[in-house]
């Protein structure tokens, strides 16, 4: 996955115009541009599609379509390289790509630690389903692994909380 120029996590992908290019040769085209690497697409990797969440008025209008290619280490080496590297949009629309843990340690790092950050969209869900279909997390492991992720994002809120303290402190001094 990739942290997005937002803050959020994310998968690499962009805008495609269906009536100017195919969407398997759009996502290629971005996938080049944000990974620094051509990866062909095909319609095989399509996965699902639906509508993105209006979380903007421009983005009420759009289909999200969701691929997945396997690939072998050594590839999936390359891209990190590249990415880092020789991609258009490295540090403007990608701050960096995140391998993605898949297991999770007894306080709750790893896989359930990831999973507690903030995704675009429903990158997340995305994820747990392809973690699911490609038997790559077993559903019990997954399941434990969102439970614990629940609880962290409670403590998170009450970090949060007071960090918020600390800038109330030193906004009075200014
Ligand atoms: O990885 C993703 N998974 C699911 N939805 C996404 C993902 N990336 C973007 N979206 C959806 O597409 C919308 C537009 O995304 P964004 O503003 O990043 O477009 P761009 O990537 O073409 O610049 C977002 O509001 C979100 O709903």
């Amino acid at each position: 996955m990739q942290m997005r120029f937002d803050g959020l996590l994310g998968f690499p992908g962009g805008l495609v115009n269906p009536s100017k290019e195919t969407l398997e040769a759009g996502l290629s085209r971005e996938l080049s541009e944000e990974l620094g690497v051509a990866i062909p697409i095909s319609a095989e990797n399509h996965m699902e599609s639906c509508h993105a969440p209006a979380s903007s008025p421009s983005s009420s209008h759009l289909i999200t379509h969701f691929y997945v290619k396997k690939m072998e280490e050594e590839q999936i080496m390359e891209v990190e390289r590249a990415a880092a590297s020789t991609a258009a949009d490295h540090g403007l629309e990608v701050l960096g790509m995140v391998r993605v843990p898949l297991y999770t340690m007894k306080g709750g790092g790893g896989l359930a630690s990831f999973l507690s950050h903030s995704f675009i969209g429903n990158a997340r869900s995305q994820l747990v389903d392809s973690l699911l279909r490609f038997n790559l997390v077993s559903p019990k492991e997954l399941h434990k692994a969102l439970t614990h992720s629940l609880k962290i994002h409670t403590h998170t809120a009450e970090d949060l909380q007071a960090a918020l303290v600390l800038t109330e402190v030193k906004r009075k001094q200014f």
